[in-house]
């Protein structure tokens, strides 16, 4: 089995975590043990504890990534980290183009781009996020807009190994809301042709996460859509016991 045909399950705590959140850290990385070569896990912690995050994990199952990354090397840019930053912390992966900094920071389809090339020249595994707001969804316009945005925020140099797609509708984020299981299913395999059709060879495989509002008790129910290749969890990252249970029933099925 390649690393892109299992399913991965990625926490993403945005602004939360000071150090002492190490201690969840620590016990994600034991329960990680257990779920080798069934789901990847990996965590997204605050950029400020990126480097202990690494250190602490190096020896575990999980894999670490940060949160966002600039589309340049170094330069002029206060308060930036680049890929190659991230990369030298020892994160192996980065989300680019999550709905909350297209919305609060302004990212283009095009500026999420230029982030996702940056990451695969750090060796990066870029993590694309895409997803309609609750408005498009409302004017019928999600496919639509799923075509727009993996047209213009997926490089041309994307590849299973360097790239996942991560789908979170704007709307089911924080909100408790999911799609219904056929929304999730019509948009993923509507995906998953736009990606087989871009990428020959490497579209078939390369993983689609859903986002929004999973926790354990619709793990099972998400995961066993067709064209779901995992999660990317926000809240219930947070909780080690929360992030577990919802791994444990990714890697069982
Ligand atoms: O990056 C994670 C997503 O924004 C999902 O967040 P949530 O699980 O709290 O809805």
């Amino acid at each position: 089995m390649t690393p892109e045909t299992k399913p991965l399950v990625a926490g993403n705590w945005k602004m939360n975590g000071l150090r002492s959140s190490l201690d969840t850290l620590k016990t994600i990385a034991s329960g990680a043990a257990a779920l080798v070569g069934k789901t990847d896990m990996l965590i997204c912690p605050p950029a400020t504890l990126l480097r202990e995050a690494t250190s602490l994990c190096s020896r575990t199952a999980l894999r670490i990534g940060a949160q966002d990354c600039h589309s340049l090397p170094s330069g002029a840019h206060t308060g930036e980290i680049s890929a190659a930053m991230v990369a030298d912390c020892g994160a192996t992966f980065v989300i680019v183009g999550h709905s909350e900094r297209r919305d609060f920071q302004s990212e283009t389809d095009a500026i999420v781009r230029s982030k996702a090339a940056a990451a695969h020249a750090a060796r990066l595994v870029a993590i694309v996020c895409i997803g309609e707001t609750g408005a498009e969804r409302q004017s019928g316009e999600t496919l639509n807009v799923l075509k727009r945005q993996l047209a213009h925020s997926v490089p041309d140099g994307a590849t299973a190994t360097n790239t996942v797609i991560a789908y979170e509708p704007v709307w089911a984020i924080g909100t408790g809301l999911t799609p219904t299981t056929d929304d999730i299913r019509e948009a993923h395999a509507f995906m998953r042709a736009d990606l087989v059709s871009r990428f020959p060879g490497n579209g078939t495989n390369m993983r689609i996460l859903y986002g929004g509002s999973v926790k354990a008790s619709n793990a099972a129910e998400l995961m066993a859509i067709v064209n779901v290749d995992g999660a990317l969890v926000g809240g219930a990252s947070l909780k080690a016991d929360d992030f577990l249970a919802i791994a444990g029933i990714y890697g069982s099925l």
